[in-house]
């Protein structure tokens, strides 16, 4: 049975998420200060083919051109993020130039009908703040609620839906834990440090923005995967149940129940990892919503000879090109221990994959990503169906852009970019999409 936006509550919210690092360049225009990313892109071995977010989709100088693509397939609402270092000058000072792009992205979005979500940070943190410790630094708090505060007074009249943090998870484990993304630190206790100072900003901002923006809503984006055991063994459940403290709980339960996960810090403090608990007040500030990224699930095996005793299996089920499999159960799974753990609504503000997509007489047949998409879809439905207060879905992503430390090797979009030309094509996805969004 085929599918239908009629199918969903006329309320329900269909999106297209982007961020600003992986689709702007014109990272030394207009007196934009260089982020984290700016400096990790550019060291060698960092990213596949050396590649970096200077040029991007060149999206800092075609958003009149993108911002028409997503009303022309009648999507209802368009994620984006604001770069902190375009924003904010090192001296402090606001950069007129650059909340004047913003001004101008908010106004095309609005004069097109398409309501704007705007994510305050999506990783590109203003290396000048780096080098004054970062998110390391008990202060970084008090910049992010500065910053916020003041694209909320610019924004906020015309915005009304915010996400102050993109993922902490990447930003604190993938960061300063594994080393893979930008600053490239390996080091655990330095991750849960930073981890506790992201979500003490999340707090700080939140309060800024209930004395700014009275009638807007404000959440928290977290990457959620679904956890489960490898095999049906005790201790792979047992393992598989703390992975998800670790990973997902530890970034929801401090907002809504203002404390850690128990057996996940337990374990933690096992290995003399320091927990910080101060400012929990702050960091429970109440928000209006979670934001969910969901892309796949997580196979737990307990495994004595590793160093955490437990490892990640990869599991047998059809996979995309990051190679994460395909798991649209996980969705729905995610969706209802969220919203029946924390009662809070949800919006789904990434899914989405990257596949073989191939542009070949001005065609991309990504029929897989079809099929992708409307597997998560019915998950969504199915979730909303069963008393899930989720109110809308944005894929993942507009159109391909730098996907990290795979540079331009992985393409998400449902719009193929030629690098190139910087020529946009629709692909079969965003034509089945805009056709799914017409009835
Ligand atoms: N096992 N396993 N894997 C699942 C863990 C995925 C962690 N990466 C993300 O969630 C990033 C998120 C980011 O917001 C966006 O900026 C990225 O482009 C997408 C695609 O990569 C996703």
């Amino acid at each position: 049975m085929r599918l239908k936006r009629s199918d969903f509550p006329r309320w329900f919210v269909f999106g297209v998420a982007t961020s600003a690092y992986q689709i702007e360049g014109a990272v030394n225009e207009d007196g934009r200060e260089h982020s984290i990313w700016d400096v990790f892109s550019h060291i060698n071995g960092n990213i596949k083919n050396n590649e970096n977010g200077d040029i991007a989709c060149d999206h800092y100088h075609r958003f009149e051109e993108d911002i028409s693509i997503i009303s022309e397939l009648g999507l209802d609402s368009y994620r984006f993020s604001i770069a902190w270092p375009r924003v904010v000058k090192k001296d402090g000072k606001k950069n007129e130039k650059g909340l004047d792009f913003y001004n101008r992205l908010v106004d095309r979005l609005l004069e097109k009908d398409i309501i704007p979500f705007v994510t305050l940070y999506h990783w590109d943190l203003p290396y000048y703040l780096y080098e004054k410790g970062g998110w390391l630094s008990n202060d970084i708090a008090y910049y992010f609620r500065d910053y916020a505060a003041l694209i909320f007074e610019e924004l906020g009249d015309r915005v009304k839906y915010w996400i102050t943090l993109n993922e902490p998870w990447c930003s604190s484990h993938l960061g300063y834990f594994m080393g893979i993304h930008a600053p490239g630190h390996k080091n655990l206790n330095e991750a849960i440090k930073v981890a506790h100072n992201l979500l003490r900003s999340h707090g700080y901002a939140v309060e800024a923005f209930r004395e700014i923006v009275k009638d807007g809503k404000i959440g928290i984006t977290n990457v959620v995967t679904k956890v489960e055991p490898a095999n049906e063994r005790e201790e792979d459940y047992q393992f598989a149940l703390l992975v998800d403290e670790l990973i997902n709980g530890w970034f929801h339960d401090p907002i809504v129940f203002g404390r850690y996960p128990e057996n996940a810090k337990g374990f933690l403090k096992r290995f003399g990892i320091k927990i910080y608990e101060n400012d929990m007040k702050i960091i429970s500030n109440d928000i209006d919503f979670f934001g969910v990224n969901y892309y796949t699930r997580q196979l737990i095996e307990y495994s004595p000879e590793n160093p955490f005793m437990y490892k990640q299996i990869i599991g047998k089920l059809p996979k995309t090109e990051m190679n994460w499999e395909i798991y649209p159960q996980g969705l729905y799974d995610m969706l209802k221990k969220l919203y029946f753990r924390y009662k809070l609504p949800l919006y789904i503000t990434e899914n989405g994959m990257a596949g073989p997509d191939k542009l070949e007489n001005e065609i991309v047949n990504d029929d897989y990503r079809i099929d992708y998409l409307e597997q998560h879809f019915k998950m969504a439905l199915k979730a909303v169906n069963d008393g899930v207060d989720l109110r809308g879905y944005f894929i993942w992503t507009l159109m391909d852009n730098f996907e990290w430390i795979e540079g331009y090797s992985k393409r998400f979009g449902i719009i193929y970019t030629d690098y190139k030309t910087q020529k946009r094509y629709l692909k079969e996805s965003a034509l089945w999409l805009k056709e799914f969004l017409s009835n």
